[in-house]
C-alpha cells in the first residue's frame, strides 16, 4: 500500500476542521479522483501528503513510513518523491522550457549528464519536443501545462499529485491533458488528481473519493461513479 490515512483530522490555527476523520488507502500504480465541492478540504488531504500540512490528529503513512512522525530533515526527501502539478502551472517565467525542466533536477543535485539525458526524453515522452527553447509566454495553456507535467516527472517521483490541473484550460485541452496523465499512469505512476471537472470524471472510469466538510462520503471504484 503506498499510502495509508488512519483517522485524519485537521484544524487549522483558526478553529476550521478541514479534515475530519478521514481514512483511506491508495496502492501503487493506482489513478484517483479526489472531489468535491469548494472547502470539502481536498487541498488539505493534498498537502499533507508532501508534508505542507500536519494532520491535529491520526497518522499517515507513505510507502509505508509515518509522515507524521517525521523529522524535519526527512521531508526534502520525501518531497523529492512526489510530482507536484499546478492549476496555474507555476513555471519559472525567466527560464525556458528546458531550462525550467533541468532546474528541477539541478535543485535536487542531479549529474549534469543525466539531466542532459533526461529532459529531452521528458519533453518528448509530454509532447513538447522542438519547443525547448521557447519561454513560457510563447506557449498555450496546455503547453504550459504540459511542461509542469514534465517539471513533475522529472526526479522520477512514485506518485504524482495534480491539484485542478486542467483548471485553466478549455475543454479539448483538458483532455489532452488528462490522456497525458493516464499514459503517465499506465508507465507505473501512481497519480492523484483533485479536480471539479465532473466531464473528465464521467468519461475516465477510474477511482474516486469524494469529499464533503471534511470527511469521504463516498469511494467509488473504477468507473461506478456516475455511471
Ligand atoms: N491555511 C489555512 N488556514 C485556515 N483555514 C484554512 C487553511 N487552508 C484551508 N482552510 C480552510 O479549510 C477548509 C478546506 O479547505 P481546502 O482548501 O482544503 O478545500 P478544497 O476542497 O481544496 O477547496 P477548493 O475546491 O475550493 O480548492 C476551508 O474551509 C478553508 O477555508
Amino acid at each position: 500500500m503506498l499510502i495509508q490515512f488512519y483517522n485524519v483530522s485537521k484544524i487549522y490555527p483558526n478553529g476550521v476542521k478541514a479534515l475530519d476523520d478521514v481514512s483511506l488507502k491508495i496502492d501503487r500504480g493506482e489513478f484517483v479522483f479526489l472531489m468535491g465541492p469548494s472547502g470539502a478540504g481536498k487541498s488539505t488531504l493534498i498537502k499533507m501528503l508532501f508534508r505542507e500540512e500536519k494532520p491535529t490528529r491520526g497518522q499517515i503513512f507513505i510507502a509505508s513510513r509515518s509522515i507524521v512522525r517525521m523529522k524535519r530533515k526527512e521531508i526534502p526527501a520525501l518531497r523529492r518523491s512526489m510530482g507536484i502539478v499546478f492549476q496555474d502551472f507555476k513555471l519559472l517565467e525567466n527560464k525556458t522550457v528546458y531550462e525550467n525542466v533541468a532546474f528541477a533536477m539541478e535543485v535536487v543535485g542531479a549529474k549534469p549528464n543525466d539531466i542532459k539525458y533526461r529532459v529531452p526524453e521528458l519533453l518528448k515522452m509530454v509532447g513538447l519536443k522542438g519547443k525547448e527553447k521557447c519561454f513560457p509566454g510563447e506557449l498555450s495553456g496546455g503547453e504550459q501545462q504540459r511542461v509542469g507535467i514534465a517539471r513533475a516527472l522529472a526526479n522520477q517521483p512514485m506518485v504524482l499529485i495534480a491539484d485542478e490541473p486542467t483548471g485553466n484550460l478549455d475543454v479539448d485541452t483538458s483532455c489532452e491533458i488528462m490522456e497525458l496523465l493516464y499514459d503517465i499512469n499506465r508507465r507505473g505512476t501512481t497519480v492523484i488528481m483533485a479536480t471539479h471537472a465532473r466531464e473528465l470524471v464521467r468519461n475516465a472510469h477510474k477511482r474516486v473519493i469524494i469529499l464533503e466538510k471534511g470527511k469521504v462520503v463516498g469511494d467509488y471504484p473504477n468507473g461506478e461513479f456516475l455511471a
